[in-house]
């Protein structure tokens, strides 16, 4: 950090703190690539300050900062958890400080332990993703872009190959580790897996880029899109700012993954937008009613994952699939046209008939296939046949 300290605040915004000549730290107000207009019009004294560097009074100094980081705190955790958002953008005390000098505002590591997998990811992933965008800023992505190929259609993939075969077209993903089961293959070249996949039937694949805990990289997506393997990619990251989506875009990505036990509503409306800007499909990932419920509520989502993994507990049960799409939730999603795919702990033909009758045009589909010393014939044991013909 090297005197130079963050506070949590609203997503998109973040108080640092600077040594000044005069040893005294100087808060300004850094603005990332999130829409900042919701912020903007809810809290009036980020608005008053967005205009430049503010220096508040001495004696205010630090109460005025206490003040504003409960108040956005408090406004983001009150969005989120009015739509039942249990996962935590930031530790309630902001990130862990091991900085110790004049400008630190805490020691105390309390209250910062996730209390999940998920939340854990979520925290990780909000301080790798400020440090690569320091690294490389989203105007210099725009640029690459600019100049990058056209992305592939994933959904239009999708529709086909369930048109074509009748059965749900297969997302296979290319994974070396997960937290829940650890490594899943030890002798891992995600080209040679791609291209088995795509032997083996598979529409469209799934490539982790989660370095710490999947042991995936952006190095693999853009070796896979480099190979010539025509299957469109998902980029599967843990999305919780809109850079990470153009990053995506340079790297070989066609489509994205959009938790909604992480992103809010208007997160999830402002990243579609984006999406469709750049090209890319977006798959909005759901793992009950309530995250279902939300999601149907938002305009423009043609494609969406039920997870079968509950990702704070990792229990794996196939019948959420068949819950979440009962009733008036799978009516609506006939009506809309979309297309849903039933995503974990898919092992057999069986499982994959389940999932098919429940409603699913499409399944995500890891371990199972990954595992197997020919990925490719994974593929048939899956299906129970060869669908590559
Ligand atoms: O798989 C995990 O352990 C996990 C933990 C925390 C967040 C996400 C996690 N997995 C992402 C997925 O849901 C799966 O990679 C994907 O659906 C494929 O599942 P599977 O076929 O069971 O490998």
């Amino acid at each position: 950090m090297d005197g130079l300290v963050s506070m949590r605040t609203a997503p998109g915004i973040s108080f640092q703190s600077i040594p000044s000549p005069n040893k005294r730290p100087k808060f300004f107000l850094r603005r990332s690539s999130m829409d900042l207009q919701h912020w903007r019009f809810h809290f009036p004294s980020i608005r008053a300050q967005q205009s430049g560097t503010i220096f508040p009074r001495k004696e205010d100094e630090e109460d005025s900062l206490k003040v504003k980081e409960w108040e956005v705190g408090m406004l983001q955790n009150e969005v989120a958890a009015s739509q039942g958002i249990r996962i935590r953008r930031r530790p309630p005390s902001g990130p862990p400080l091991h900085y110790v000098g004049p400008f630190e505002f805490r020691l105390q590591n309390e209250g910062n332990t996730p209390r999940n997998i998920l939340e854990e990811i979520v925290w990780h992933k909000d301080v790798e993703v400020s440090q690569m965008k320091e690294k490389k800023p989203l105007l210099s992505l725009k640029k690459v872009i600019e100049n990058a190929p056209p992305t592939r259609d994933f959904v239009g993939a999708l529709k086909a190959a369930h048109l074509r075969t009748g059965l749900p077209g297969l997302i296979a993903e290319v994974k070396k580790a997960s937290p829940s089961r650890g490594i899943l293959r030890e002798n891992f070249d995600p080209v040679e897996i791609a291209r088995a996949y795509e032997k083996g039937g598979a529409t469209c694949l799934s490539v982790l880029t989660d370095e710490k805990y999947f042991k995936g990289s952006f190095e693999n997506l853009e070796a896979i899109r480099n190979a010539g393997v025509k299957c469109p990619l998902l980029c599967k990251e843990f999305v919780i700012d809109a850079w990470q989506i153009y990053y995506a875009r340079i790297k070989g990505a066609d489509a994205i993954l959009l938790i909604a036990a992480v992103l809010p509503d208007l997160d999830i409306r402002y990243m579609i937008k984006i999406c469709k800007m750049l090209g890319l499909a977006a798959l909005v990932e759901v793992h009950d009613e309530r995250e279902m419920d939300r999601v149907l509520g938002i305009e423009g989502i043609e494609l969406i994952g039920i997870n079968n993994r509950n990702l704070e507990t990792f229990e794996v049960d196939i019948s959420n699939t068949k819950k979440l799409l009962e009733g008036e939730r799978g009516q609506m999603i006939r009506k809309k046209d979309m297309i849903v795919v039933g995503e974990s702990g898919l092992f057999t033909p069986d499982d994959v008939a389940y999932v098919q009758e429940a409603g699913v045009k499409a399944v995500l589909v890891g371990e199972s296939i990954v595992k197997q010393s020919d990925p490719g014939k994974g593929i048939s044991g899956l299906f129970g046949k060869d669908i590559s013909l």
